[in-house]
């Protein structure tokens, strides 16, 4: 592909990605390796020149802008080299038009400009910033010393207990230690969530929304096999992903459940007061994942974020009758926004007013509102908000 090519590719990438994005249709990177699909004359030079032109229109655009050619003239009017590349040749994009002008550079949203702005100086930049990479060694199979020793790269995570960091571009799915289940990719701030939980052999756990099980695993491993360990989720299709993770890291009885939406009742009610630790890791927004989906910027609008709130409150009142006496609910939200955190445990102890808040982190994250935050800037992980509430 000659370089004008790549900027047209991206450009119809782009067109896709936006419209993905406002109508909730799959993510630019299903999208982009979907694309490459069906254009085999692309060499890998192509595909990663395509892509990272795609990321950075993704990036400079907070709002989702008015198509592909908008977000690719806006990065151009910044970069002479590229704009260069818009003169008509064949296959490439046309000239810029005089009075053609890109979306306005933002990080965040500007609906979301002052709620971003509110965690203070760094945050919203560091929300975009490229992401480390975390794993979790499996105690189950290893050690994090005999890791640290066999990946000398590897450092130590700050406050996660299981938790190492790499440099970037490290192969860990190809890696031994990847296929012998003794590591897991996991954010160090979603390895502190697992922990707060406090999982212990012969407990009875429930992951209430356990997705694929990245949490689910980690509990796994504290519960060494001993207990009950329920994973639920709505969508078969992500609950189908556990088995296989969960064999390969040596965690045995982890049961299933595929909840129906709207009526997870059904398939909870023998669960009622049996719980020692009800994990509620919620659906939301992921503005504290921006950094490995930046596009999702573009996919959040007022109404959709009511309506998680709305589900989220909904999924804490079907989490409180599951806890035994003295046991304990762990909320969590990979987001930064108070709507979906700190706003919605002080809802929740409005609405169940025997439970009291406990101090989640005591060593990392900002005390904020009865829950811990965490933030990039900070705390260099993504941004989670998380609380955990005992029953008397
Ligand atoms: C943040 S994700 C969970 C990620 C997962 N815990 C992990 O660590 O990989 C939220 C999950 O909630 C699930 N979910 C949505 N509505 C739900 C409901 N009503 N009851 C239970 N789970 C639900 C979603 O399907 C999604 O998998």
């Amino acid at each position: 592909m000659t370089p004008q090519a790549r900027v047209q590719a991206a450009i119809e990438l782009l067109d896709e990605i936006i419209v993905s994005a406002r109508d909730g249709g799959a993510a630019a990177d299903t999208l982009i390796a979907r694309y490459f699909k069906t254009r085999r004359y692309a060499g890998s030079k192509d595909r990663r020149a395509v892509r990272e032109h795609v990321y950075a229109a993704i990036r400079r655009s907070g709002d989702r802008p008015a198509s592909g050619r908008a977000a690719m003239v806006g990065l151009a009017l910044e970069d002479d080299g590229l704009a260069a590349l818009f003169d008509g040749s064949a296959h490439g994009p046309a000239p810029i038009d005089a009075e053609e002008m890109g979306p306005p550079a933002s990080v965040v949203p500007a609906w979301l400009a002052d709620a971003i702005a509110a965690l203070g100086e760094r945050e919203g930049v560091a929300l975009l910033e490229r992401a480390p990479l975390d794993l979790r060694v499996n105690l189950i199979k290893n050690t994090r010393d005999a890791v640290l020793t066999a990946l000398p790269e590897a450092t130590a995570t700050a406050h996660a207990r299981d938790g190492i960091r790499l440099p970037e571009g490290f192969a860990v799915e190809s890696h031994p230690l990847w296929h012998d289940g003794s590591i897991e990719i996991q954010d160090e701030g979603s390895q502190l969530i697992a922990e707060i939980c406090g999982a212990a052999p012969g407990m009875t756990v429930v992951d209430l929304c356990a997705g694929a099980g990245g949490k689910t695993l980690a509990l796994a491993a504290a519960m060494a096999g001993e207990g009950r360990l329920i994973a639920c989720d709505t969508v078969k299709s992500r609950l189908d992903r556990l088995p296989s993770r969960a064999e390969r890291a040596g965690a045995s009885g982890i049961e299933l459940r595929l909840l129906d939406g709207g009526r997870e009742l059904e398939k909870l009610v023998d669960l009622t007061g049996q719980a020692d630790i009800v994990m509620v890791d919620a659906p939301c927004s992921g503005t504290g994942t921006w950094r490995r989906n930046p596009e999702a910027r573009w996919r959040l609008t007022p109404e959709r974020l009511a309506a998680l709130n709305a589900l989220q409150a909904r999924i804490i009142d079907l989490a409180v009758p599951l806890l035994r006496p003295g046991g304990a609910l762990v909320y969590a939200v990979c987001s930064v926004l108070d709507s979906e955190g700190r706003d919605q445990v002080a809802a929740a102890l409005r609405r169940h007013s025997s439970l009291t808040p406990e101090r989640a982190l005591p060593h990392v994250g900002r005390i904020w509102g009865d829950g811990t935050l965490l933030t990039p800037a900070r705390d260099q992980t993504d941004g989670f908000f998380v609380a955990r509430i005992r029953r008397p």
